[in-house]
This record gives C-alpha cells, sequence and structure tokens, in this order.
C-alpha cells in the first residue's frame, strides 16, 4: 500500500521524538534509583539512626545491640520509679529469693521489644508468671506500671514497638523467656533486675540483656540506675534519697564481640553519645583493687580475702551488687572480680553472666571460671560446666586463677 505524504514521518521529526523519549527513559530511572536510595536510607537511619553512612559496611550485631541498648534503658525507666517512688515490695519464689513488681515490669518491657524486632529469637529470662496468675491484685499493680513506662523519644518507643496491649499479653510475654537455651540458634539471656538484694536494700543493681548465638555471647547491653557515670566517683553504697538520683547516676553500658565495649549516661531520650571503655593497666597485681559482691551467701568472702592477701593486694575491696561489678573493672573503676563459690552445688546462671562476660572481655580483660576455662553459655539456663567466676585484665589472668588454685586447694 502506498502511503500518502500526510501520513509519512519526517526523518529529522522521528530522530527528535526518539531523543525526547529516550531522555525521558534515562530521567525516570534516575529519578526512581533516587526515590529509592533515599527511601532505604530512611528506614535504616529509623533503625540505626547511630550509625555514619560513610561507613562502607554496617558492622554485625549493630541492631541487636541498638534494641538492646534501648530495650535496657525503657526497663531502667520502670525500676527506677519503683525504686524510687513505689514501696519495693517482695515476694519469695521458691528458691527463697526475692523478687519484686520491678523484675516482673523489666522482664515484660524488654521481652516485648525483643519479640517486636527479633520474632524468631528465644529468650532465656530469669522470671516467671504463675505467681502473678495466681494474684489478681499484684498482676494488676504491674500492668499499671508496665503499661506506663515508655521513653520520652517517640521515634525510639515506636522502635520498640510502642506499649503492651493487654495485661493477659504481658503475663504471656514474661512467660515467653522460658527457652531451655542451649548449643544453638539465637538465644538472649535476660536478667530484669540482677541483685534484686541490692535494689531492696537501695543499693546497686543492673538490667541485664545478652544475645548467644550458637553458643558464643555476641552483644551485651547493661543499665547500672545507681551506677555514677563518672566512672572515678565514689560508688554509693545506698542511693536511695532523691539527691542522690539528681546526682550525675545512671549508666548504659554495651558491646559488641570484636568490636569494643562503650558507656553513655542512661538519659531517657534518645541514646546519649557513648565513649569506648576499657580496664586499667596494672603493672603490678599487688596494685589491683577487688570488686566483690555484697551477698555472702553468693561468693566465699574468706576466700576472696586470701587470695587478695596471696596477691599482696591491700587495697580495700569495692563491694556491689550485680553485674555492675563487671562493669566496674570495664571502665578501670576496680580490676579484679571474683566469684568464688559459697555453696558447692550452686550452678551460675547465665543471665547473671552473658552480658558482664562479654563487656569485661571487650574491654580488654579475661573472664574464666576458678579452673580458668572460659565461661560456657551452651549449656542449658546455667553454666553447669563452670564453678566460680574470675575476672581480670588479661595479662593478670593467669596469675589470679594461680593464687585461686592455691587458696581452695585445686
Ligand atoms: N548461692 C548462690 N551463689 C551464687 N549466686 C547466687 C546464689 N544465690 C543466688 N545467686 C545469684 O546471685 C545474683 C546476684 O549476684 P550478686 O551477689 O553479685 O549481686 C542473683 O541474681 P538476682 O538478684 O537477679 O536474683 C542470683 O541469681
Ligand atoms: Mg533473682
Ligand atoms: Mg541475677
Ligand atoms: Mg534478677
Amino acid at each position: 500500500m502506498k502511503l500518502s505524504s500526510a501520513h509519512r514521518t519526517d526523518p529529522s521529526q522521528r530522530s527528535y521524538f526518539l531523543r525526547v523519549l529516550s531522555r525521558f527513559v534515562v530521567c525516570s530511572t534516575l529519578i526512581l534509583a533516587v526515590s529509592v536510595a533515599l527511601k532505604s536510607r530512611s528506614r535504616l537511619s529509623l533503625l540505626l539512626p547511630h550509625l555514619s553512612y560513610n561507613q562502607p559496611t554496617i558492622m554485625s550485631y549493630q541492631q541487636e545491640r541498638y534494641i538492646a541498648e534501648l530495650a535496657v534503658q525503657r526497663a531502667c525507666l520502670l525500676t527506677q520509679k519503683v525504686f524510687f517512688e513505689k514501696a519495693k515490695g517482695t515476694i519469695s519464689k521458691d528458691d527463697k529469693s526475692p523478687v519484686t513488681i520491678g523484675d516482673f515490669g523489666a522482664q515484660a518491657l524488654i521481652i516485648s521489644a525483643l519479640r517486636k524486632n527479633f520474632p524468631n529469637d528465644e529468650i532465656v529470662a530469669e522470671e516467671e508468671a504463675s505467681t502473678l496468675r495466681a494474684d489478681k491484685e499484684l498482676s494488676a499493680e504491674i500492668w499499671r506500671l508496665v503499661k506506663d513506662t515508655h521513653l520520652e523519644d517517640a521515634e525510639s518507643e515506636n522502635i520498640l514497638g510502642g506499649p503492651l496491649t493487654s495485661e493477659q499479653s504481658m503475663l504471656d510475654i514474661i512467660d515467653s523467656g522460658n527457652s531451655a537455651g542451649g548449643p544453638k540458634g539465637r538465644i538472649w539471656a535476660l536478667d530484669p533486675i540482677d541483685g534484686t538484694k541490692g535494689f531492696l536494700r537501695g543499693g546497686q543493681y543492673a538490667v541485664c540483656l545478652g544475645l548467644i548465638v550458637d553458643g558464643d555471647v555476641k552483644v551485651g547491653a547493661i543499665g547500672t540506675p545507681n551506677l555514677p557515670v563518672d566512672g572515678s566517683a565514689p560508688i554509693a553504697a545506698s542511693t536511695g534519697d532523691q539527691h542522690s538520683k539528681a546526682a550525675g547516676n545512671g549508666v548504659l553500658f554495651s558491646a559488641i564481640l570484636g568490636a569494643g565495649a562503650i558507656s553513655r549516661p542512661l538519659a531517657s531520650g534518645p541514646l546519649a553519645a557513648s565513649k569506648p571503655i576499657s580496664m586499667r593497666s596494672v603493672a603490678n597485681i599487688s596494685d589491683a583493687v577487688f570488686c566483690e559482691g555484697v551477698e555472702a551467701a553468693h561468693s566465699a568472702q574468706g576466700d576472696n580475702a586470701a587470695v587478695a592477701q596471696l596477691l599482696g593486694i591491700t587495697a580495700p575491696s569495692v563491694r556491689l551488687d550485680s553485674q555492675a561489678k563487671y562493669c566496674s573493672i570495664a571502665r578501670g573503676a576496680g580490676d579484679v572480680y571474683l566469684r568464688l563459690p559459697a555453696k558447692k552445688d550452686y550452678q551460675e546462671k547465665i543471665w547473671d553472666h552473658a552480658a558482664g562476660d562479654l563487656i569485661v572481655r571487650e574491654a580488654g580483660g579475661q573472664v574464666t571460671d576458678m579452673h580458668g576455662n572460659r565461661l560456657d553459655f551452651s549449656k542449658g539456663r546455667t553454666l553447669a560446666v563452670n564453678k566460680g567466676v574470675v575476672a581480670a585484665p588479661k595479662a593478670h589472668q593467669e596469675q589470679v586463677i594461680n593464687a585461686v588454685k592455691t587458696v581452695l586447694k585445686l
């Protein structure tokens, strides 16, 4: 068929049309690429606002550490409320150890944040809700606390998943920390209040969370609301008054395996700026300062004293409850943490050590049992193959272990 000249396209017109079309395609591809990049960057910045985007790669476990820090920070708001404003009534557990509304509330808040962000992970937590299911009044009191506790920073609160929806879901959340632990998979070890006796006495306590992957601790976060922000300040034996509340207390410690340990003030807004922490370098072990527990039932204080004497240590021990001991030596406020068994057959719990073990090792220390073996977090809910704990600067660990073996005749 022959086309009339009116239907035929002029070649210069056709090439103009092709040029416009190709420019349109290039421009729209560019716009699309830029908008996808911006979108994923803003999603990332929501999750990891502390990251610099100049970093070529994002270090692994940064997100886990960030969520752990926020969750611990929020739980500390609740424990502080109980510490300063509420009667710290106790309930006795089957093993006669105390538990408070603060322990249950902090556990509920932290597990709900973990469930929101890492729904497939397992959780080994200290507390369970059977007492609360049998005591409606107590359960209602904890629920009032839990639903009213949120971070001041709405974006951070949103990342944690916002408030729980009902009292029943709170009880179920508390009970979901019942994993048996073990050598495989991602398992969070949670101690909602470590040093409950210190908490009740108005002394030191810690909110502790560690992530164990295939038996190895990868992330640790510990909130110590009553430790001074200034690591060189004296540690108050009791902080149960409003004056000390205003006096610069509250520290958040954390570590990622292979990436060092840090601390920052435990403020309630977005996470404050952090700084690296490290153990003090001690030229001679006789210059070291011991950190020890307060409760005689939890470690053999006579044995600790004999070890100190054998090492020529004369400085008095710093005594404080909870994993605040690990944190203290990790920032150079003390050098050696000894926890020699007071009861022969007691098995240490993984939630009492996971986060602290990593923070000390990442700050340049070594943590072992009294035989010099690394703590083994792959054996279930307890450190079934370890006895006692010895944490010291790497360079002096062997010397301390030898003194322990001499004193205990191992
Ligand atoms: N006989 C014992 N030996 C060692 N630790 C014990 C113990 N009985 C209880 N504990 C643990 O000691 C922890 C407190 O340690 P510390 O004495 O260093 O503050 C308690 O944690 P909770 O307070 O979380 O229950 C508890 O798990
Ligand atoms: Mg307890
Ligand atoms: Mg504990
Ligand atoms: Mg506890």
